[in-house]
């Protein structure tokens, strides 16, 4: 073990060495953002990028806001192109502007499982055609989901204060209300899918994370070594054993159709209505793909509903405001439905004021050039580059937001009031200004799902809980590793059961 160690030490350190005498090569005439000098190490660049990736991009930004600058980042060059271009970009086609090639780089699919991506697009086809339509039929089951997890994971804290940890006590209250839209009623509630798949979210990514920092060469061998990715390929067995099974019953009762036969109304079945080759229509994939749902779901879900409870706790005259809107709201609807969640603009603003401050990733619209490009203003992009935008920096550009640094629960509120701006600026509106659920054809397919996740969930809690910081704390700083942006791991909060609930 000390051999290998000091091996993959031994090779990372050279790497290092080796990128001091040579900087990256590539033909975009842009800014490096950071480099003051043509003696700046890359490597020093690259540390710094993986250490404080939101400083070195809004350098970047600042320095390359109407055009584009580089990036050098911990273990591959971006070009951050200019919101300006945006429009240009998304027309071109998947033949030369490619999404999932560009994620399956970024994150080093190899390693964090995603070659699924890769070869069929059917889990953002069953989010769009089949997802999106049924919200509405989800909202009471995913109501319902949301009692029974929440009395699971809250200790009693009837009369006193509880310590928790907020971000592990929403990952599984989402991983149990996304498992109903996911795998059904049979197996939502059924322990060993949920721990593979919160397990799965928690390991398959961050293999990829961690070997960004390991030299290619050595990422095969690196990660035999991952007990992450051990971890990760166990899931993809539990859920196999899971799902495998699970599909073929339904198609031998879809094929039986015998009488009272009602066919199932979730991700596994949409995909296996929705499958149109071998590679969609096999079990083992289905199962797969299940939980590459879940990952795609339950950590984003759960970073921003976290995010938003700790913003509440930090600005605790927003609560009564926004429970009289949701109270005022049920009244009037007789109902917690789709309608009543969209009239709930507070809320909406609230989150979407979260979002803007604490976005869970500060670079999207990731896409790779599988050729080079030629835009209108004559900019030439070669084959291989991978483009995005800084989306995190455009939110906290004085030029577009007023005083950006300050938190305004009600700043999307506000613009809704004007008549011709009401249907904008909601929290799943994406445009120029606001790109952190991506743009264009493949701007997030779920955000309409999580919004009405992360509202379902803050209601439950303003009208059960009394939420606090511990004594003496205040909001818990968020952690960075590359671009992204995540809760303090370390935090903890107080819940008290509320004695009259609203
Ligand atoms: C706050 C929560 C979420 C955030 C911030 C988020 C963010 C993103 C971003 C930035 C992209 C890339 C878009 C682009 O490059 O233009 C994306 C894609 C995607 N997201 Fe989300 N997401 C969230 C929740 C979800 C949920 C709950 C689901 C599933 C129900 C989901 C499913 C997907 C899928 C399938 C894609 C790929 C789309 C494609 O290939 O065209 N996301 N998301």
């Amino acid at each position: 073990m000390e051999d290998i160690r000091g091996a993959i030490i031994g090779a990372v350190v050279f790497s290092y060495l080796v990128s001091f005498f040579i900087h990256a090569k590539n033909n975009v005439k842009a800014p490096v953002a950071g480099r003051s000098s043509w003696l700046t190490p890359s490597f020093l660049l690259r540390y710094r990028f993986c250490r404080n990736a939101s400083s070195v991009i809004a350098q970047g930004y600042n320095q390359g806001k109407t055009s584009m600058f580089r990036l050098l980042c911990t273990d591959m060059d971006l070009l951050v192109v200019s919101p300006k271009y945006v429009n240009e970009l998304r027309s071109l086609p998947e033949s030369d502007l490619n999404m999932s090639h560009a994620l399956y780089r970024s994150l080093l699919g190899k390693y964090s499982m995603l070659q699924l991506n890769l070869s069929s697009n059917i889990i953002t086809r069953s989010v769009l055609t089949k997802l999106t339509p049924a919200l509405p039929l989800f909202i009471p089951i995913m109501q319902e989901e949301l009692k029974l997890a929440t009395s699971v994971a809250i200790p009693e804290c009837k009369d006193k204060w509880e310590e928790i940890d907020l971000r592990d006590v929403l990952t599984r209250i989402i991983a149990r209300m996304s498992a109903h839209m996911i795998v059904g009623p049979d197996l939502c509630n059924n322990e060993a899918w949920l721990d593979a798949s919160i397990n799965y979210t928690e390991t398959a990514i961050a293999n990829g994370i961690i070997l960004r920092l390991v030299p290619a060469f050595l990422r095969p061998i690196v990660y035999q070594l991952l007990p992450t990715a051990w971890k990760a390929k166990r899931c993809v067995r539990e859920s196999k054993r899971l799902i495998v099974p699970l599909v073929e019953q339904r198609r031998k009762e879809q094929a039986e159709n015998l009488q009272g036969y009602v066919k199932p109304n979730d991700f596994v079945q949409w995909m296996m209505d929705l499958a149109n080759n071998d590679d969609e229509r096999d079990s083992a994939n289905i199962a797969h793909r299940a939980l590459i749902m879940s990952q795609a779901s339950i950590p984003s879900s759960t970073l921003g509903a976290t995010q938003t409870l700790y913003d509440l706790c930090a600005h605790p005259e927003y609560i009564d405001p926004i429970l009289e809107e949701v109270v005022a709201v049920i009244k009037e609807d007789g109902v917690l439905g789709q309608k009543a969640l969209q009239r709930m603009r507070k809320l909406d603003s609230f989150m979407k004021e979260s979002q803007r401050m604490n976005p869970p990733i500060s670079l999207t619209f990731q896409r790779y050039a599988c050729k080079s490009l030629t835009l209108s203003d004559g900019v030439k992009i070669p084959q291989g580059t991978q483009l995005c935008v800084a989306s995190g920096a455009i939110a906290a550009d004085p030029q577009l937001f007023h005083h950006p640094e300050r938190f305004d629960g009600w700043r999307y509120y506000n613009k809704r009031l004007n008549p011709a701006e009401e249907n904008r600026h909601q929290f799943t509106s994406v445009d120029r200004d606001s790109m952190h659920f991506g743009y264009g054809t493949h701007a997030c397919p779920g955000r309409f799902f999580t919004s009405n996740e992360v509202k379902m969930i803050v209601i439950h809690f303003l009208l059960k809980y009394d939420l606090a910081f511990r004594p003496g704390e205040g909001r818990p700083k968020n952690m960075t590793h590359d671009e992204m942006i995540f809760p303090n791991l370390a935090a903890r909060i107080l819940i008290r059961e509320r004695e009259t609930q609203r």
